[in-house]
């Protein structure tokens, strides 16, 4: 692996694209945040995933941790094809030993040892003195090197460590075999200036720095840990660690999906490549999301469902116009099957037109004001503006008040004696046009009039007969949905006679097809 990887990048800018290895652990940090455990079969699935997106070390647990833990270590590093595995280890005789146990089966197995250097934690957590902390350091990754050629040493609440301090223990570390150096951000204290600093003035005064890879950890207390972790890479580490959707301890660890898009999308600026499959960005978030059930947050960047949503008419003008005046990537570049331009109070004339076109409705400029004036009543009322609301709007309000077809006289002869007939007669666009028809039962040759007169490949999908008031004279009231070319419609008709209830649903459904662009006919001749 490392032959394809400049280990050391410079501070400056490359000709070439320095390579920085992408660390998730997901599976470790990510699981830490509390109610999202996940089971042995969901991590095997998420490290498949992460193995053929492209993720260079995969950090599957914490070994000594559990049985559990160290059986979905073991069992992730057997199923490795391409990722590195690392388990992670306190600088503890016991810790390391189990870890190396875990991924001994791993191709490209890795131990991740780690102990604190700040004065908060050596006072409080480890009750050492800087020295024994330097012997345990040189004491522990030594054992590692012996199990392992990989050896990640990580110096926990590097940000709040004396620098001279952190250059000690990571000569120290170096010296008994570490190949990287990982100076976490632990608590998310740093600010991007000064993380970019620490590792810049660390790689300058350990001597033995260009022996490792340097690696940046940030966890998301203040909201920095994208741009720490690329202040990181300014300032020369070449390994990035971070979690799919940020899960992580407390506020979470630097995301994924952010620091791999922020190096591409902006790869003027960061000349730095990831071997990442972007596209199977979104899927992996699903899957993190669904195994530890943790939504992930609308406007989330990259994965987010708003992320690639507009709502505002400005906006969904522009991109109408041409995506790149609201889009910094495509969709398609992170596996997010396409933009969607949101109908909402903020919308504008050009969205709502486009949408009209979108579900099949060809309306004239001013059926267009018409309608549009009523989405912004309905925008104003309604949260949420879905096709059907906007169908219903269309439909009632500006196909029925343009009807092409219009019902002149109908009558009808029923009875015992069939076939029964259907005498029609309709003003299809000012012609009158009139026709005798039979068929098996008065509906029947209703329909069949219609057809005749109007014909069309639209079939009858729903009939349906209530009556809406009390009585023999009771008004009839029909529904009649009609489809055609994957458009449904549904026309409604009322009249205390049935068969006119009948004769109208199905003509207000016909005009609703027509006023979606559906091309139909009148073939007989004007009277
Ligand atoms: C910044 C991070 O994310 S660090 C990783 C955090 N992740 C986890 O803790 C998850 C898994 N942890 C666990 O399952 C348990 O904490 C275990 C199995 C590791 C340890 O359990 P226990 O033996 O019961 O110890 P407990 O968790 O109560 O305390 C931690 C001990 O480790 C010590 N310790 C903490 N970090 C280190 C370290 N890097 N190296 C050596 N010792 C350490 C603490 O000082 C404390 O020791 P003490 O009991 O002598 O005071
Ligand atoms: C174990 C270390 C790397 C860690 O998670 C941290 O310091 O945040
Ligand atoms: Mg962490």
């Amino acid at each position: 692996m490392t032959d394809t990887i400049r280990a050391n990048g410079s501070a400056t800018p490359a000709s070439t694209k320095d390579r920085v290895l992408i660390f998730d652990t997901t599976l470790r940090d990510g699981e830490q945040c509390p109610g999202a455990t996940m089971t042995f079969e969901e991590k095997l699935e998420i490290a498949e995933l992460l193995d053929t997106m492209g993720v260079d070390i995969i950090e599957a647990g914490f070994p000594i941790a559990s049985e559990g833990d160290f059986e979905a270590v073991s069992e992730i590093a057997r199923r490795s094809k391409r990722s590195t595995i690392a388990g992670l280890a306190r600088a503890i005789t016991a810790d390391i030993a189990r870890a190396g146990e875990a991924v001994r089966h791993a191709g490209r197995p890795r131990i991740h040892t780690f102990v604190s250097t700040s004065p908060i934690h050596l006072e409080h957590q480890m009750r050492k003195t800087q020295d024994e902390v330097l012997e345990i350091i040189t004491r522990t990754v030594a054992q590692a090197r012996n199990l392992v050629e990989d050896v990640e040493w990580s110096a926990m609440d590097a940000t709040r460590t004396p620098l001279d301090y952190l250059c000690r223990a990571t000569e120290a570390a170096i010296r008994a075999g570490a190949t990287t150096i990982n100076l976490p951000d632990t608590v998310g204290y740093a600010t991007p200036d000064e993380y970019r600093m620490m590792f810049a003035s660390v790689r300058e005064r350990v001597p033995n720095a260009d022996k490792a890879i340097f690696s940046a950890h940030c966890h998301n207390d203040l909201g920095l840990a994208v741009a720490n972790s690329l202040a990181a890479i300014e300032g020369g580490a070449r390994q990035v660690e971070c979690t799919l959707n940020g899960i992580g301890e407390r506020a979470g660890n630097a995301a994924l999906e952010e620091v791999v898009m922020a190096l591409r999308v902006r790869g003027d600026v960061l000349p730095y490549d990831t071997g990442i499959d972007a596209t199977m960005l979104m899927r992996a978030s699903k899957t993190v999301s669904n195994a530890c059930s943790f939504p992930v947050q609308y406007n989330k960047a990259i994965v987010g469902r708003n992320a690639f949503a507009h709502e505002s008419g400005i906006h969904q003008d522009g991109m109408l116009k041409n995506q790149s005046t609201y889009e910094i990537m495509t969709p398609a570049s992170v596996g997010v099957t396409k933009t969607s331009l949101v109908m909402g109070k903020h919308s504008g004339r050009a969205a709502f037109r486009s949408k009209l076109k979108e579900m099949g409705y060809d309306l004239g400029d001013n059926q267009l004001e018409d309608a549009f004036t009523r989405f912004k009543a309905l925008a104003d009322r309604k949260k949420h503006v879905y096709d059907e609301d906007i169908e219903a709007l269309v439909d009632d309000n500006i196909a029925t008040a343009h009807d092409r077809v219009k019902l002149v006289s109908l009558t009808v002869i029923a009875g015992t004696r069939g076939p029964q007939r259907a005498t029609m007669k309709l003003d299809v666009e000012g012609r009158i046009v009139t026709e005798e028809v039979e068929g098996n039962g008065p509906i029947d040759a209703i329909f069949n009039a219609i057809k005749t007169i109007v014909p069309h490949e639209a079939s009858l999908e729903l009939y349906d007969v209530h009556a809406v008031t009390e009585g023999t004279d009771a008004q009839a009231e029909v529904t009649v949905r009609l489809t055609h070319e994957g458009f449904s419609v549904t026309g409604r008709g009322a009249d205390p006679d049935t068969l006119v209830s009948s004769a109208k649903a199905y003509l207000v459904a016909l005009n609703k097809l027509m006023a979606k662009g559906v091309r139909l006919h009148a073939q007989a001749a004007a009277e």
